[in-house]
């Protein structure tokens, strides 16, 4: 067995860097019995030499320029905590796999832009880029599909995968809190991304999902064909009738292969309280796989924050030092197939619509008639207090119907007199996880 230390250098010292510093260094011994062999953190990168990070830096190189890192002899792995789809973090993640060198990255934006090539300069420099931290936080969701699950073919992913809408909606239920207020709460816990509207705006939780799908169906990864909504229109009114209705709202990552290639969306969804995933709830995250072979598996886990995303990045060193490599996206870059985009028109399921509308006699026919007329069909109505000639919310429930038809009768319904505000829309999803 190899004693020579891997030799590591990391790049960012922000919640993640600073966290994963701290575990090299509090279970060093513990990670040289699992590798085999030291993991020896040589130097360290970060914009601010002076901040007090609550980490012991003494022992370690402090470097000004990340780019240097990747061109140190000495170190055998680049570890990007940067974040960002471009500039540093691109330039030290290509310059490191240029180098010879491996790279451990938690940056989702940037897999998401560039894996594709990523993965191939990986694959021809004979080194590998590893990124569990990426996905999914502290859960080892690459782990779990490229090894455990790597005998079936998938059919669907789907899940929690943004740690803060998460945190956001669960305490927006439990408490009555603003949205603004809570969001606060999730950027001092270090959950949210730098700029929070990647996490809100549903992007984040794109960038992983299209991960997800690649390492899934073998396929490239292909972000701007996510359907992407995020949850800033989700209202305590939606919350409250959500309960009512016997559901929860979760934003939901969702990528499944049907006969018109590959559904990728992200948006905020009602899941039946019947379901696990309605009650993973916080800054908890929750992947469901389905394979072919093993049927159903749900992997649950903190989705965010300093100690889950750690332990992440350090599981990759553990196997970078055990010596275990794999594909980036589980088959070589070059066999990654190029699916069409199935159009999100074409999506079958049903929806949750609220209006808010004139209580006026006639109003719920012309409501009707226009979901008729779209070959929509109506599942069932709420209506909350009367106040006749007062603003009313007005809840509908559909039968599955085709997304086209209902946004045509969605259209429809914007336009009436009596419908004082623009309708809010929530895919119901029958989910069995
Ligand atoms: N915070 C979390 O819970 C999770 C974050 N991630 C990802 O991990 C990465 C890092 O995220 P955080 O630690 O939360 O961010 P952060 O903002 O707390 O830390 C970023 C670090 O990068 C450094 N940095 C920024 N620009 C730099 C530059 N031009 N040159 C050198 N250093 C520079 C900053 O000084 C800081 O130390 C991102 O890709 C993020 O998406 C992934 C999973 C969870
Ligand atoms: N901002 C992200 C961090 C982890 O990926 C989240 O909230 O999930
Ligand atoms: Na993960």
């Amino acid at each position: 067995m190899t004693t020579k230390p891997l030799t590591v250098a990391i790049a960012g010292l922000g919640t993640v860097g600073a966290g994963t510093v701290k575990l090299l260094q509090e279970h060093a011994g513990l990670l040289a019995e699992r590798s085999g062999r030291p993991i020896r953190l040589k130097s360290v990168s970060a914009r601010d030499r002076k901040r007090d990070r609550g980490i012991d830096l003494s022992q370690v190189h402090w470097v000004d320029d990340p780019l240097a890192l990747a061109v140190d002899p000495e170190v055998d792995v680049v570890v990007e905590l940067i974040g960002g789809s471009d500039g540093v973090a691109k330039a030290l993640v290509e310059k490191s796999l240029h180098d010879g060198k491996h790279v451990v990255t938690a940056n989702k934006a940037l897999l998401a832009h560039h894996g594709n090539a990523l993965a191939r300069l990986a694959e021809t420099s004979g080194v590998s880029i590893s990124y569990e931290a990426a996905v999914a936080g502290g859960i080892p969701i690459i782990k779990l599909m490229r090894e455990g699950l790597a005998a079936n073919r998938i059919k669907r992913v789907y899940g929690i995968l943004n740690g803060t809408c998460n945190y956001i909606l669960t305490e927006m239920r439990r408490t009555g809190r603003e949205f603004a207020d809570v969001l606060e709460d999730a950027q001092r816990l270090g959950y949210a991304e730098t700029d929070p509207s990647f996490d809100v705006d549903g992007i984040d939780a794109a960038h992983k999902l299209s991960i997800l799908a690649s390492v899934a169906f073998g396929c490239e990864i292909n972000f701007a064909g996510v359907h992407v909504e995020g949850i800033r229109h989700v209202s305590a009114v939606d919350i409250a009738f959500a309960q009512e209705l016997g559901y929860r709202i979760k934003l939901l990552g969702i990528a499944s292969l049907s006969d018109h290639g590959i559904e990728q969306r992200v948006h905020a969804t009602m899941v039946s309280l019947d379901t696990a995933i309605a009650h993973v709830e916080g800054v908890f995250n929750a992947v469901v796989t389905i394979g072919d072979y093993v049927g159903q598996n749900v992997a649950e886990g903190r989705g965010a924050g300093a100690g889950p995303t750690a332990s992440a990045v350090v599981a990759d060193l553990i196997d970078l030092a055990r010596k275990r490599a794999l594909p980036t996206f589980a088959i070589p870059a070059s066999k990654l197939a190029r699916l069409p985009v199935a159009p999100m028109e074409r999506h079958y399921g049903a929806y949750y619509v609220r209006l808010m509308v004139k209580d006026r006699p006639g109003v719920i026919a012309d409501v009707a008639a226009a979901l008729r007329d779209e070959r929509v069909s109506m599942e069932a109505m709420l209506q909350r207090g009367r106040a006749p000639e007062e603003v009313v919310p007005v809840v509908i429930t559909t039968h599955e119907t085709e997304e086209s038809s209902m946004r045509r009768a969605l259209a429809r319904i914007a336009k009436l007199d009596t419908v004082a505000e623009p309708p809010r829309m929530i895919r119901i999803e029958s989910l069995t996880a």
